[in-house]
């Protein structure tokens, strides 16, 4: 097996090095031998602290489609656009399989690629695109496949779990604690797509496809990211027995699929709520199976790159299944539910002036959308400043409590906008 790898940095070398120092193990599993004979990057002279000896060299990464050494093409670069996609759709039209850790490209063009394999009939496969090391595209695809899925969700992000994590450990910097994990080589190139929930939201698409045999459907996931989590946020979340973490949701019902991407308030006690650092973790319900539960190391160079080798070898010894688990003219358009329909329990840390008659006015506007209150506190007194009123609903349909805040927002005694974190019901 003769490959081209296209893209040499945190996953691209990971995966030269598995093949390096396990070609025994890799020819004994698949009874194929496994070599790089061409590579492309941005910059030719660059030390990647791995050989390329031997490897042809491509400036343009869509040449390696057309070069008649290469049997299968790693696409190890990044983007949903430009060079990634026209290398897949190139070496896909050349009739060979791609393999790829691409979440924004599948997210965005995945049905179409999806096709376009079909048709040239070569994988496109994509293990290392979803939660990393965690095989939970395979456990999806064939594990689950006897189960109607009702509801996957789980961590997706592991720069966002390491951000939310060593901010509720050490009460350091996010600023500071991002650029840690840019360092360890967790965070996307635009890492804002990690800390706004883009990412978590490209794989979640990718889920929702695999879960439900829908066309991958990026437009209509609710994306909300980490940067308001404040250090308030995660102190009164402990207070009331939860944990702060991002999570992936899609769930049928019998409306549609909802999708969404936001800050939950978890409880201590669950399995996602100990899950910490870069660990992401995946829970998928099935009606024969019940819950699952998957969790692994969801970025960084080893973890990643197992999970690319993990279809390579999967091809290479003929193990090969539609991209999304059925093929494309058999998918389902599922309408999807917009996020205002959420009904479920909410967090919320209200900012007011201290003075009388302000609980009264806060509670009247929860009575006239009648939403019912669990708890209260106030913390702080000052008739100078302001302080923190939090309270934790009832269930309520989230439109209601978005007109609740607007009103809250709207009084003279609010001294800032007020932050609502949805509860998660696991
Ligand atoms: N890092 C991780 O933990 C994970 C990453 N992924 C995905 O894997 C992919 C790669 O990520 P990662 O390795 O972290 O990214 P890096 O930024 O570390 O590496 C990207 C590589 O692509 C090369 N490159 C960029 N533009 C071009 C181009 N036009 N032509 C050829 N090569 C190019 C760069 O070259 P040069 O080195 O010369 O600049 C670099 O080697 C992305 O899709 C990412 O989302 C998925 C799961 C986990
Ligand atoms: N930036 C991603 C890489 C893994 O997909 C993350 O932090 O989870």
């Amino acid at each position: 097996m003769r490959i081209g790898v296209a893209g040499l940095g945190t996953v691209g070398v990971g995966v030269l090095k598995i093949i390096e120092q396990h070609g025994k193990l890799l020819s004994d599993r698949t009874g194929r031998n496994f070599e790089v004979v061409a590579v492309s990057g941005r910059s030719r002279t660059k030390d990647r602290g791995v050989s390329l000896d031997g490897m042809t060299w491509y400036d343009n990464a869509v040449d390696l489609a057309s070069d008649p050494n290469v049997d299968m093409v790693l696409e190890l670069i990044g983007g949903s656009e430009g060079v990634a996609r026209d290398l897949c759709v190139a070496a896909l039209e050349a009739g060979k399989p791609v393999v790829t850790a691409n979440k924004a490209l599948l997210a965005v063009h995945g049905t179409e690629l999806a096709r376009l394999a079909e048709k040239n009939n070569v994988p496109l496969a994509y293990e290392a695109a979803v939660a990393g090391g965690i095989p939970i595209v395979k456990a999806m695809r064939e594990g689950l496949a006897a189960n109607a899925i009702s509801r996957v969700y789980g961590i997706l992000n592991g720069t966002c779990n390491y951000i939310l994590t060593e901010m509720e450990e050490t009460g350091g910097d996010f600023a500071a604690i991002l650029k840690d994990a840019q360092d360890l080589g967790y965070a996307e190139a635009d890492p804002s797509f990690d800390v706004d929930g883009v990412d978590a939201a490209h794989k979640l698409a990718i889920l929702t496809s695999l879960a439900f045999g829908t066309p991958v459907d990026f437009d209509s996931v609710y994306i909300e990211g980490i940067r308001e989590v404040s250090a308030q946020d995660i102190a009164f979340a402990q207070e009331f027995g939860y944990r702060i973490r991002l999570l992936g949701v899609a769930r049928r019902t019998e409306q549609g699929i909802e999708q969404r991407v936001h800050p939950c308030m978890v409880r201590k006690d669950t399995a996602i709520a100990n899950v910490s650092g870069v660990f992401n973790a995946v829970v998928a319900e099935g009606d024969f199976v019940d819950s699952t539960v998957y969790e692994g190391r969801g970025a960084g160079e080893g973890p990643t790159a197992s999970a690319v080798m993990a279809d390579v070898v999967d091809i290479a010894a003929g193990r090969v299944s539609p991209t999304f688990g059925i093929p494309v003219d058999k998918m389902t358009d599922i309408p999807k539910i917009p996020v205002e329909e959420h009904v479920g329990c909410y967090y919320v840390r209200l900012s007011v002036f201290d003075r009388p008659g302000v609980i009264a006015d806060i509670s009247a506007v929860f009575r006239d959308e009648e939403i019912s209150i669990e708890s209260l506190l106030q913390r702080g007194r000052s008739p100078e400043e302001a302080v923190s009123v939090v309270l934790i609903t009832h269930e309520v349909k989230e439109a209601a409590l978005s007109r609740a805040l607007e009103k809250i927002e709207a009084f003279d005694h609010s001294a800032a906008r007020p932050r609502m974190i949805r509860i998660a019901k696991l």
